[in-house]
């Protein structure tokens, strides 16, 4: 009995060697979704996780949301918040309150974590080496009622303009694991609130990363009867957004996806991050997670 255990470990961890091999040196960005934030118990493995991949010799890029953190303390404050196609309509008091939870009580919960798990992290916004340049965006949404698509100014919500990676890259091509916050600063000076999807999709583009991974609080991209959709391609998902069966905040995580894979990176995956260690069972083994988006 002792022994077949032993020899399932063994097999475990020798399925592991031509992903390290194939991975070493390279770089993946991994997209922590404030919805995949769940317990303590999660979070924990998710570092260790990370702190894995940097042992091995991949160059691992933590870029995290946190929506429902956000959202919690808007509340505790008495300030509705709405959302137009998955994006949070931000005024300059809710601006205020972003920059509060990513840059401050999300960013460092997840830096402490890695570094308790033993790795170096160190946490980032936008603003930081003034890497993540963003301009302001404005919304069309189709009005079923006029039958017409109106254009919504929803506030210092922001698209990346550039991206100036030198000082992720000072950080990854050394000890460090950069931990970045989605905020991105305007030609004005003023911080923008950008979807957190937006800003890994674009950092694994810039950093020519192998791989993009997506953590969320779903399986992956899911059909209309709700079963998973293991493989999609780029035609796939437009008919998909278009038909309404990918909607919500699934539409800038599968538009990020496919905009990184245009750029260069060679998969993207949404992935429940749910699931304990996702993304060691996604990196290391022959069991398929989520789903797969490619060119
Ligand atoms: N076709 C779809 N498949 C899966 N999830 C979808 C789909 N369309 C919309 N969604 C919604 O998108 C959500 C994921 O987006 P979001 O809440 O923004 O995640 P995160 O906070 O992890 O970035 C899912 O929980 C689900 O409610
Ligand atoms: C413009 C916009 O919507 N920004 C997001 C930024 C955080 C985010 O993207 O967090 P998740 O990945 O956890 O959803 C927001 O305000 O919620």
């Amino acid at each position: 009995m002792k022994e077949k255990i032993a020899n399932g470990i063994a097999h475990v961890l020798i399925e592991s060697l031509p992903y390290i091999q194939k991975f070493k040196g390279k770089t993946v960005v991994i997209k922590y979704g404030g919805n995949a934030m769940i317990d303590e118990n999660l979070k924990a493995g998710f570092a260790q996780d990370i702190v894995l991949m940097k042992l091995v010799g991949i160059n691992p890029i933590v870029v995290h949301g946190g929506g429902p953190q956000i959202g919690s303390l808007l509340e505790r404050l008495n300030i509705s918040t709405e959302f137009v196609n998955g994006m949070r309509v931000t005024n300059s008091e809710t601006m205020d309150i972003v920059e509060m939870v990513l840059g401050g009580q999300v960013n460092k919960d997840i830096v402490n974590l890695i570094n308790m798990a033993g790795g170096k992290a160190v946490g980032l916004t936008g603003k930081d080496g003034d890497f993540i340049r963003a301009r302001k965006i404005d919304m069309t949404q189709f009005n079923k009622a006029s039958g017409a698509s109106e254009i919504f100014d929803i506030g210092h919500v922001g698209e990346v303009s550039s991206i100036d990676p030198s000082v992720v890259k000072m950080l990854s091509q050394s000890d460090f694991i950069p931990v970045i916050a989605p905020i991105g600063v305007g030609a004005d000076g003023r911080s923008y609130n950008i979807n957190a999807d937006l800003v890994a999709g674009k950092v694994a583009e810039v950093l020519k990363a192998e791989k993009l991974i997506l953590l969320t609080n779903i399986p992956g991209i899911l059909d209309k009867q709700g079963s998973l959709l293991t493989g999609l391609t780029l035609e796939n998902i437009d008919s998909l957004i278009a038909d309404g069966t990918i909607s919500g905040g699934m539409i800038p995580k599968t538009r990020c996806g496919t905009d990184a894979l245009k750029g260069g990176v060679s998969s993207v995956h949404i992935i429940d991050g749910r699931v304990e260690h996702a993304v060691l069972l996604e990196l290391f083994t022959d069991q398929g997670v989520g789903t797969l988006l490619i060119n």
